[in-house]
């Protein structure tokens, strides 16, 4: 992999990297925070999801995360949200919420989506086994993002509980298989098979799990995509109908963007190292 910037932010460093992509079959680019504590020993990692039209830059330019990824020594790793480059099919309109920018996280089974969109497979196993062989991260993983990137964060760490302690999400698309983004997504990437659906859905994977990894959300109740597509209620229902103790949080007034997120990040980043280091004695 190839380091192509470094920033110094709160002692620690903000850099991005780009490599060939074995799953995705493309180069892809993606960001890492590594805490000052790295010079000392190696470090848990939160991975963070992005959502639609978002890069692997938008979380580490707005969400203000590094000064308490900072003070806790954690490190953060932001991929991309799409494969992207010559050859990777993009949405024939050229929308914003299908293909480049748009990948949900899943492996797509259907062409000509299925040769480059495997951002399952990336997220899941050839990012981490690149960066914690060659970064000085510790193993311990948490996964969070933000709407699109909500419903991979989640939907992935239920899928694989024993490769993350937690996970949270900002604005999750809970339901992917029930509200118009994710019905034109899924619909494209993996073709009419409800079963394959139902994989990639938070709200039928939270009914199914006897592993109960600590889970938090947090929503805005002034976001514009709450009611269409984001429909929190349904991961209450489930969550409380199976019993998975979730703690679902909603905002008065907050709307979608990174304001909300820049806001509660700190809560995340907090929750993520209380379940990292239960039981353990802190380091200095
Ligand atoms: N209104 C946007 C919808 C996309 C959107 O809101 N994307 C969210 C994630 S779902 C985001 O994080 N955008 C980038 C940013 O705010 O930095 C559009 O039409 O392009």
């Amino acid at each position: 992999m190839d380091r192509i910037e470094t920033k110094l932010v709160f002692g620690g460093e903000q850099r991005r990297y780009q490599h060939d992509a074995a799953t995705t079959q493309c180069r892809m680019t993606f960001s890492v925070y590594l805490p000052p504590q790295v010079a000392e020993r190696k470090v848990p990692v939160l991975y963070w999801l992005s959502g639609l039209t978002c890069t692997d830059e938008n979380f580490s330019t707005k969400a203000g995360a590094q000064r308490v990824a900072a003070q806790l020594g954690m490190a953060l790793v932001m991929p991309d949200t799409s494969p992207r480059g010559e050859g990777v099919p993009d949405d024939p309109e050229g929308a914003y919420d299908f293909g480049l920018g748009a990948g949900f996280y899943l492996n797509a089974t259907q062409a000509p989506w299925s040769t480059h969109y495997r951002m399952y497979d990336y997220v899941v196993e050839e990012l981490p086994a690149l960066v914690e062989s060659t970064l000085p991260l510790d193993g311990r993983r948490a996964i969070a993002g933000h709407s699109m990137g909500g419903h991979g964060a989640l939907m992935i760490a239920l899928r694989n509980p024993d490769r993350y302690i937690s996970t949270s999400a900002f604005s999750p698309i809970v339901n992917p298989a029930g509200v118009p983004w994710g019905r034109k997504a899924l619909g494209r990437y993996l073709g009419e098979d409800p079963a394959a659906w139902a994989a990639y859905d938070t709200v039928a994977l939270v009914q199914q799990t006897e592993h109960h990894l600590p889970l938090l959300v947090d929503q805005g109740t002034a976001d514009q995509f709450l009611e269409e597509q984001l429909k929190t209620d349904r991961l209450e229902a489930a969550c409380e109908s199976s019993g998975y103790p979730a703690m679902i949080r909603m905002h008065g007034g907050y709307d979608h963007s990174y304001y909300f997120i820049a806001s509660f990040i700190e809560d995340h980043l907090r929750f993520h190292y209380a379940a990292i280091t239960a039981g353990q004695t802190p380091p200095d």
